[in-house]
């Protein structure tokens, strides 16, 4: 087994650099179906430009390189204390080489042990099997996504579909609802798993384990076959889109597995996944730990480059948008000019920020000035050199998170525009009219594509939060994100919160008797 470390660290710079080619035929057909023209169009060509960038930097898809979990199939008389030794050295390597983000926070302390090893990280689940090869799945799943995830018990009262019971049908309401809730938070058009029955916790672990299966695969359970095809059907017509910027694709994947239930209980369970679909597996040699075999259709074979249509689309689309260049700081006369839909490219400094830093503004003061500025909520990959810090990977972070302090902040700061993605609620928007601020959404996951526009780390302050969430100060040179919350109490996430949910109606009768 000398080789298995090497291996493992192998299937986890291809997992989170490449994404596998199933995943990428579902977002090219994402393409093909939506306008290129549109919102969600050219999101799409962000994402797919961001894949082919991903690949050729050997380098993070999305900053957020999720919870590291490992299914491991070995033949009975494998060494598994050793095989989680390996792995977790794998791990710790990968981190060290800036293709993880170092992702694993003390949960009291807010300490970030800095390598990704931890109480719980990664996860690792053996089993035995009566091959003599041994099977290494990988998935690395994100934290915006995962907090999309949702379980239902049954019976229940659903907004928009009613009364979901104990049968088909109350499944299939559950799932049409999950799709719903998780709005464009979990950077859709996304995947899902579903789990039916089994207890909170295995529910939740089948619905998991859906995800390891191929995007283009088919359900052997006739009724669940139908299921996932009605879900992928209809889910669509929900309108959320890319990034929840409205759009004819909201969901590429669907994929439901059952285990039985207890008779007082019966949960659904759904996993939501990101585009950034990061999962991939290897059979090895039980002898050595070589690589033998890669379990899903590699990256490579899906090429991802526009073609030359879409980028003629997309450029006579360009010519109509309003698109308007700043360099910050920001003037309240500059933001309260700008209208959602608008495109805004940023030049000049800004500075990253997340959970820890907002929670520490709201009662500290900043260690700098931040009138006009703009905050960026993003965790990124960062790695240093002789010369200092560079931005490895650096895609936005669900911006809801901060809805309590958002609003306080903006104006106790005089910060004129927060960038994030997701969208944020009420209360921002409130601030955002009063003290004259703009809501920017870039691309969820385009971490490649905008840790390009970072030119230069003028500094760091809050270290001791950790890398994810220390306050980065980043020279920026052409960051392009779309006003989706105006100063005027416009909000575009309102509008297609508000549209999907009168959508979602149509779903309320039965369809499985
Ligand atoms: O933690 C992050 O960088 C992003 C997170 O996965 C999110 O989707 O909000
Ligand atoms: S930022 Fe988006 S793409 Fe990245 S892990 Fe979070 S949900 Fe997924």
């Amino acid at each position: 087994m000398h080789k298995f470390e090497e291996s493992v660290y192998q299937l986890v710079v291809e997992t989170s650099t490449n994404l596998p080619g199933d995943v990428r035929q579902a977002i090219k057909a994402a393409q093909e179906a939506e306008d290129s023209a549109t919102r969600a169009g050219l999101s799409l060509s962000t994402i797919a430009n961001n894949i082919e960038m991903a690949e050729c930097n050997v380098s993070p898809i999305c900053q957020d390189t999720g919870m590291p979990t490992f299914i491991v199939h070995t033949p009975v008389d494998a060494n598994q204390l050793v095989m989680k030794q390996h792995i977790r050295n794998a791990i710790a390597r990968a981190t060290k080489d800036g293709k993880l983000r170092t992702n694993s926070v003390d949960s009291l302390t807010g300490g970030n042990t800095g390598d990704n090893l931890g109480p719980g990280t990664p996860v690792i689940h053996f089993e035995q099997w009566e091959k003599n090869d041994v099977d290494v799945r990988l998935i690395l799943k994100g934290g915006g996504c995962e907090n999309k995830n949702i379980q239902y018990s049954l019976p229940a009262e659903l907004e928009g579909v009613g009364k979901a019971g104990r049968d088909l049908d109350g499944i299939r309401k559950c799932i049409m609802h999950a799709v719903y809730q998780a709005q464009g938070q979990g950077c859709s058009a996304g995947f899902i798993g579903v789990g039916i029955g089994g207890d909170r916790t295995t529910g939740y672990e089948l619905a998991k384990q859906q995800l390891f299966r191929r995007v283009d695969d088919t359900n052997p359970i006739p009724e669940l076959q139908q299921l996932e095809e009605y879900v992928m059907e209809n889910a669509n017509k929900l309108g959320i889109g890319t990034m929840g910027f409205g759009g004819a694709v909201t969901l590429l994947g669907c994929k439901v597995g059952v285990m039985n239930r207890l008779p007082a209980s019966f949960f659904v369970s759904v996993a939501y996944n990101c585009w950034a679909y990061r999962r991939q597996g290897v059979l090895l040699n039980a002898a050595t730990g070589e690589i033998k075999e890669w379990l899903y259709p590699e990256g490579q074979q899906v090429p991802m480059k526009a073609t030359a249509e879409e980028t003629a689309a997309q450029a006579a689309a360009g010519a109509e948008r309003r698109e308007v260049r700043l360099k910050t700081p920001f003037t309240e006369e500059q933001v309260r000019s700008l209208h959602v839909g608008d495109i805004v490219i940023i030049d000049g400094e800004m500075h990253t920020g997340r959970d820890a830093l907002h929670k520490h503004l709201i009662d500290h003061e900043s260690p700098v000035d931040l009138n006009g500025a703009v905050i960026y909520h993003c965790g990124p990959v960062m790695l240093k050199d002789e010369q200092g810090w560079h931005v490895k990977a650096a895609g936005p972070t669900t911006s809801i998170r901060e809805e309590p302090y958002q609003g306080d902040i903006i104006k106790k700061f005089g910060i004129r525009a927060v960038i994030g993605k997701g969208g944020m609620g009420a209360k921002t928007l409130a601030a955002l009219s009063e003290h004259g601020a703009v809501y920017l959404n870039a691309i969820g996951g385009a971490a490649q594509y905008y840790a390009e526009c970072f030119k230069r780390v003028n500094g760091v302050d809050f270290m001791e939060f950790g890398i994810p969430e220390a306050m980065w100060h980043l020279q920026t040179e052409g960051f392009a994100a779309i006003v989706t919350m105006d100063a005027h109490g416009n909000s575009l996430h309102a509008d297609v919160e508000r549209d999907s949910l009168a959508k979602l109606g149509q779903f309320k009768e039965p369809v499985f008797k």
